[in-house]
C-alpha cells in the first residue's frame, strides 16, 4: 500500500472522542501541513493548546462550540453530512492560544495545522463567507467551498478548501503541482486529502506523481482515508455512480496558490 495512502484509525483519545486521523512531522514527509480528523460525540470536549502553528477547525459535519477561552462561539456547523454539498462553518485559531471543543451533536471535525509565529485574531469563518466555484467542464466539473483561500490574509499560512465531485467526473484535474518555491511560476504548497465518498461502499483513483516519475503513485481511495501529497501532481477520477467529497489543506513558504498544469494535460482547457 502507498506510503501516502492512509486508512482510517478509530484511536479512542478520551470518553467520547476518537481520533480518525492524525498527519504530523512524525508520521509523514509533511513539513509545514498536519491534519487531525476526530469523532466527538454530544457533550464530549476536545482541548489543544497551540504552539507556533496556527489551527483551523472544520464543522465538517454536526454541530459544535468552539471557545478560545477568550471567546466562544456556539451552533458552529450547517450540515449532517458533506453531501448535502453547502459550506459549513469554521473557526480559525492562532498560534500561542488554547481551544476547546464541545460537542453539541455527533459531530466530525477536522484540524487544519501550519506555521505561524504572528498572533492573529481567532475568527468564526461563517459558512456564508466562503466563496463558492463551479470550476471546470465537460466532465472535470467540480463544486469548490473556499474556506481559507490565499485571498483571505486574516491568517498567516494555512489554506482550506473543500470540493465535491460528482459521478464520472475528475477534479484536481488536469493533473496540477504546487511543489516547487519559485513564483511567479509556481509556489510550494504541501497537501492534504480527507476523502469521503457516497454512497460508502466506493472508492475514488488518484495518482501523486512527479516529472520525473521518482514520485508515481496510484491509489484506490476508499470512503474516509486520507492522501499525503508531499509533492507532484494529484489528480482525482470518481467512478460512475459515485460521489467525491474532500477536504484539503495546504501550507507552504508563502501563503499563494500558485499551481502547474502538466503540460501533457494542459490541452483539456482549450476544449
Ligand atoms: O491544489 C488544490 C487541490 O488540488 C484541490 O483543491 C483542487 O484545486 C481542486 C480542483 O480544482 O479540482
Amino acid at each position: 500500500m502507498s506510503t501516502l495512502l492512509r486508512k482510517l484509525q478509530q484511536q479512542p483519545l478520551s470518553t467520547g472522542v476518537t481520533l480518525l486521523h492524525e498527519v504530523n512531522q512524525d508520521n509523514s514527509p509533511l513539513h509545514y501541513v498536519g491534519f487531525k480528523m476526530i469523532d466527538i460525540e454530544p457533550g464530549a470536549t476536545y482541548s489543544e493548546s497551540l504552539g507556533e502553528i496556527e489551527c483551523c477547525i472544520v464543522a465538517v459535519t454536526g454541530k459544535i462550540t468552539v471557545s478560545d477561552h477568550e471567546q466562544t462561539f456556539t451552533g458552529v456547523g450547517t450540515r449532517t453530512s458533506v453531501f448535502e454539498k453547502k459550506p459549513t462553518d469554521s473557526v480559525y485559531i492562532s498560534n500561542d492560544r488554547s481551544f476547546t471543543i464541545t460537542a453539541e451533536t455527533m459531530a466530525r471535525v477536522a484540524l487544519c495545522y501550519s506555521p505561524s509565529l504572528v498572533q492573529r485574531a481567532t475568527r468564526l469563518i461563517l459558512a456564508s463567507e466562503n466563496s463558492v466555484e463551479h470550476r471546470g467542464k465537460y466532465n472535470n466539473q467540480r463544486l469548490v467551498h473556499n474556506i481559507l483561500p490565499d485571498s483571505d490574509d486574516s491568517v498567516n499560512s494555512l489554506l482550506v478548501v473543500e470540493v465535491i465531485t460528482e459521478s464520472a467526473n475528475w477534479s484536481s484535474y488536469p493533473p496540477h503541482k504546487h511543489d516547487v518555491d519559485q513564483l511567479p511560476a509556481e509556489s510550494l504548497l504541501e497537501e492534504t486529502y480527507y476523502h469521503e465518498i457516497d454512497p460508502a461502499q466506493g472508492f475514488v483513483f488518484q495518482r501523486v506523481y512527479t516529472d520525473d516519475r521518482s514520485l508515481d503513485e496510484t491509489m484506490a481511495v476508499e470512503h474516509r482515508n486520507v492522501v499525503i501529497v508531499p509533492a507532484g501532481y494529484h489528480p482525482v477520477g470518481v467512478p460512475d455512480g459515485y460521489t467525491s467529497y474532500y477536504l484539503n489543506v495546504m501550507a507552504g513558504p508563502k501563503r499563494i496558490w500558485k499551481f502547474h498544469n502538466d503540460p501533457d494535460h494542459e490541452w483539456i482547457l482549450q476544449r
